[in-house]
């Protein structure tokens, strides 16, 4: 039965009279990985930005596990359990990866800078879940052998896994990951990949990610979202949505 998680209606959204998103409405189903694909411009960043509260639709709704997300801030979406990772990585390069992964969870601290401040027993409660939590992700992503070392005197392909983990240590619900895989050779993108996949299929995670890779998308997706000038151009498994003429003469026809 369906189960949708994220549902979006009639959504648009301009910059200064240029339409980025076109009354575009799909789900997405709990627990499954959804592709958003298309060209360069298509408006595939534009709605992630929707999606954790960066910016507002001017029209339509967007539904996350049954409410409607009106005017959401990062923060709040990050708090409802909407997580987020970005293009360029954005991670503290002088920092070790256990203290990144550590970050991912400043947003979620229950306690006040006073209870910080005198060291109080929440603080040091919460504190002790907080690093429980980054070591069980270092774990799951077989990032712990990297623990101590600064993010930036790692390959590459480590440093967005690190991002990966500052993610998913909250544990959010959804999970909206703007091209994980950009600039990297195909071992990392394999291991990227794997790691994913045991994220919907251990945690449970939702996760709608942007690619260009269509090997990628194909061998990922349990479902593909395609977009074209803001427009929904396909909708459906990877399958049929490889074979859809109207995708081919969009998308997987020409060359980006
Ligand atoms: N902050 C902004 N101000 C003005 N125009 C913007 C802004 N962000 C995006 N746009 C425009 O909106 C359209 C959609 O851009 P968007 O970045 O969402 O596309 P995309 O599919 O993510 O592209 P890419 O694959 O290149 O990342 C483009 O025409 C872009 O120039």
């Amino acid at each position: 039965m369906a189960d949708p998680i994220l549902e979006l209606s009639d959504v648009s959204l301009s910059f200064k009279g240029l339409k980025a998103i076109h009354a575009l409405s799909f789900s997405v189903e709990r627990g499954e990985i959804c592709a958003l694909i298309g060209p360069n411009g298509a408006g595939k960043s534009s709605l992630l930005n929707i999606l954790n509260g960066v910016y507002r639709a001017d029209e339509g709704h967007v539904a996350f596990d049954g409410e409607r997300l009106r005017s959401i801030r990062p923060g709040a979406a990050a708090r409802r359990g909407i997580g987020r990772t970005f293009q360029h990585a954005a991670l503290f390069s002088g920092l070790s990866v256990f203290d990144n992964v550590l970050a991912g969870l400043a947003r979620h601290s229950r306690t006040t800078l006073v209870e910080h401040a005198l060291g109080l027993p929440r603080d040091a409660a919460e504190a002790r879940r907080f690093r429980a939590a980054a070591e069980e992700t270092l774990g799951f992503l077989e990032l712990t052998p990297y623990r101590d070392r600064i993010v930036a005197t790692l390959p590459y392909g480590i440093q967005k896994r690190v991002d990966l983990a500052r993610a998913l240590v909250a544990r959010p619900t959804l999970l909206l990951l703007d091209e994980p895989m950009a600039g990297m050779n195909g071992e990392e993108k394999r291991a990227m990949a794997r790691f994913i996949a045991a994220a919907r299929d251990e945690r449970g995670t939702t996760i709608v990610l942007i690619e260009h890779d269509i090997g990628v998308v194909m061998s990922l997706s349990d479902h593909v979202v395609v977009l074209d000038y803001g427009r929904k151009v396909g909708d459906g498994p990877p399958d049929a949505v490889r074979n859809d003429p109207a995708v081919i003469a969009a998308y997987l026809g020409k060359p980006h």
